[in-house]
């Protein structure tokens, strides 16, 4: 039995939904432990939606989502959101602490170095974070999936991580990616680049209203 084999995450005949209106509609999928899941659409199709509803951020109104065989959702997936939710007012290393802080991690001086050295910020921990470039404050929020391991969640839902990346950035964060779903993780992301490490596309514009 492969990794694969082990079902993770199941969606069956789940409505995509923006309030009252359906935007896709009896999506259907399985993940399973080793997935790396590149989820593709045109701009608007509802892959933010989905990963919000799979974060529990939006009702799932219609369908089923079972999650390690049980009907539920996943109880702590990493939910990393397009939009970055970094705070200006703390520098870097506040920053990462407050996201860690949330999936119950409170990390040493020393992890905080090793995770700001892996995306390239080593010696910005003092930094106000207002001072960063786009690029720059993307890697913050991607530092934290640096200490992250299937033992604290195993599911991470990625809504564009690679935006405002450069090349080589994006080769560091795919062989992590890679290192998570080795290490029993399952990933659902959305980007609008190609993912070269992905093993199961998701397309929801198959399942449009
Ligand atoms: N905050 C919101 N309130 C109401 N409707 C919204 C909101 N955000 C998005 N929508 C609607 O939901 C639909 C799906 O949006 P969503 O962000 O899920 O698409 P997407 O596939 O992630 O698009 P993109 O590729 O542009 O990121 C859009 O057509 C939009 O009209």
């Amino acid at each position: 039995m492969t990794a694969l084999d082990t079902p993770l995450l199941v969606l069956d005949e789940l409505t995509v939904q923006r309030g009252e209106i359906p935007l896709c509609e009896a999506v259907t999928l399985q993940l399973s432990t080793g997935s790396i899941c590149h989820l593709i659409g045109a701009n608007g199709t509802g892959k933010t939606t989905l990963l919000m509803q799979l974060a529990g951020l939006l009702p799932v109104l219609t369908g089923e989502v079972s999650y390690q065989g049980v009907a539920s959702l996943p109880m702590q997936p990493l939910y990393v959101s397009h939009q970055l939710g970094i705070h200006p007012n703390l520098t870097v290393a506040q920053n990462l602490t407050f996201l860690l802080n949330l999936y119950g991690i409170t990390p040493s001086a020393e992890d905080i170095d090793a995770a700001l050295t892996w995306v390239g910020l080593q010696g910005f921990e003092t930094i106000s974070s207002s001072h960063l470039s786009a690029g720059q404050t993307r890697r913050i929020t991607l530092a934290r999936l640096y200490l992250l391991t299937p033992d604290v969640t195993q599911l991470w839902l990625l809504d564009e991580p690679f935006t405002a990346l450069d090349v080589d950035m994006v080769a560091r964060m795919e062989e992590k990616l890679c290192d998570f779903a080795h290490a029993g993780g399952a990933i659902l992301m959305t980007s609008h680049q190609t993912v070269g490490v992905a093993n199961q596309v998701l397309d929801l514009t198959e399942y449009m209203v």
